[in-house]
């Protein structure tokens, strides 16, 4: 079976700029891979070209031994989902209808949603813990709900393959923890780009470090963020620790400067 995502050595750019060079990534079934990286490193960027709205420069994203590219709009919407990081919500819309927007894909052309698709928007929205909100006017909402919204148009589309932009930027820590549980519970594979490491490390199956515009390959947490790694990557100074109860493994993040303070005040 061909692996729902493969991306081979990518090269991405904006403008005249080149912001990702020779970047590979295979996700397997089911899979859960965070991409970490500092600002500006081409997260962004990458998940673009994974879900085909960016064209690369250089390299080919295969899903499912296919490469997007040669799919219409139509197919490739209904093997990747992107939720991207930022969206202006159109002001005139309901929650339901928006969220509806995730079925287009499954529509045949002029139709309207009929009872299957006010299922699944109900579903979606119950997904995020927004049961209800289909008649909520969407520029009455909350900057957590909003995003909560944008990731029920992503669960609607149905796609074996989702691709997250920062997803928990805006989310208490209750629907952070309850938006990854649901993503890993999906049986969905899953590329998300993440900036709170300790949550990548204990959240994700394997992490992809963007860094000056390229990556290794995508590893284990305990191997994609060693010290020396987010040292060099993130210039803070990470401590790993496995959770008492849990057992994942989660990071103590503090200054570099932390560690001198430490050794000034031990003498
Ligand atoms: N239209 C553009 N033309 C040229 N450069 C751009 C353009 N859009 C973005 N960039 C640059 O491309 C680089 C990568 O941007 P991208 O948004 O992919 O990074 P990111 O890792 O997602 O950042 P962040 O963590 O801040 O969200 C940045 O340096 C950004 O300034």
């Amino acid at each position: 079976m061909s692996a729902p995502l493969r991306a081979d050595g990518l090269r991405c750019s904006l403008g005249r700029r080149t912001v990702l060079t020779d970047v590979s990534l295979t996700a397997e079934p089911g899979e859960t891979i965070g991409v970490v990286g500092p600002n500006g490193s081409g997260k962004s960027t990458l998940l673009r070209a994974l879900a085909g709205i960016l064209r690369p420069a250089g390299g080919e994203v295969l899903v499912d031994g296919v490469r997007l590219d040669r799919l219409t709009a139509r197919q490739r919407a209904q093997r990747v989902a992107l939720v991207p990081q930022e969206e202006d919500l159109p002001a005139d819309f309901l929650v339901g209808e928006f969220v509806a927007l995730g079925t287009t894909p499954y529509r045949a052309p002029w139709s309207g949603g009929g009872d299957a698709e006010r299922a699944a928007v109900a579903a979606a929205l119950r997904s995020v813990d927004l049961a209800g909100f289909e008649d909520r006017p969407v520029d009455r909402l909350s900057g957590g709900e909003r995003r909560r919204v944008l990731l029920a148009r992503g669960f609607a589309q149905r796609t074996p393959l989702l691709l997250l932009d920062e997803p928990t930027n805006h989310l208490d820590v209750h629907h952070r923890l309850q938006l990854l549980r649901l993503v890993r519970g999906s049986g969905r594979t899953c590329v998300l780009s993440l900036h709170d490491l300790s949550l990548a490390a204990a959240t994700c199956d394997r992490i992809l470090v963007l860094h000056g515009g390229t990556a290794g390959p995508a590893t284990a947490p305990d191997e994609a963020l060693t010290p020396e790694v987010v040292r060099a990557v993130f210039g803070v100074e990470a401590t790993p620790v496995t959770h008492p109860r849990t057992g994942k493994p989660h990071l103590l993040i503090g200054d570099i400067e932390d560690d001198s303070c430490d050794d000034a005040s031990r003498r």
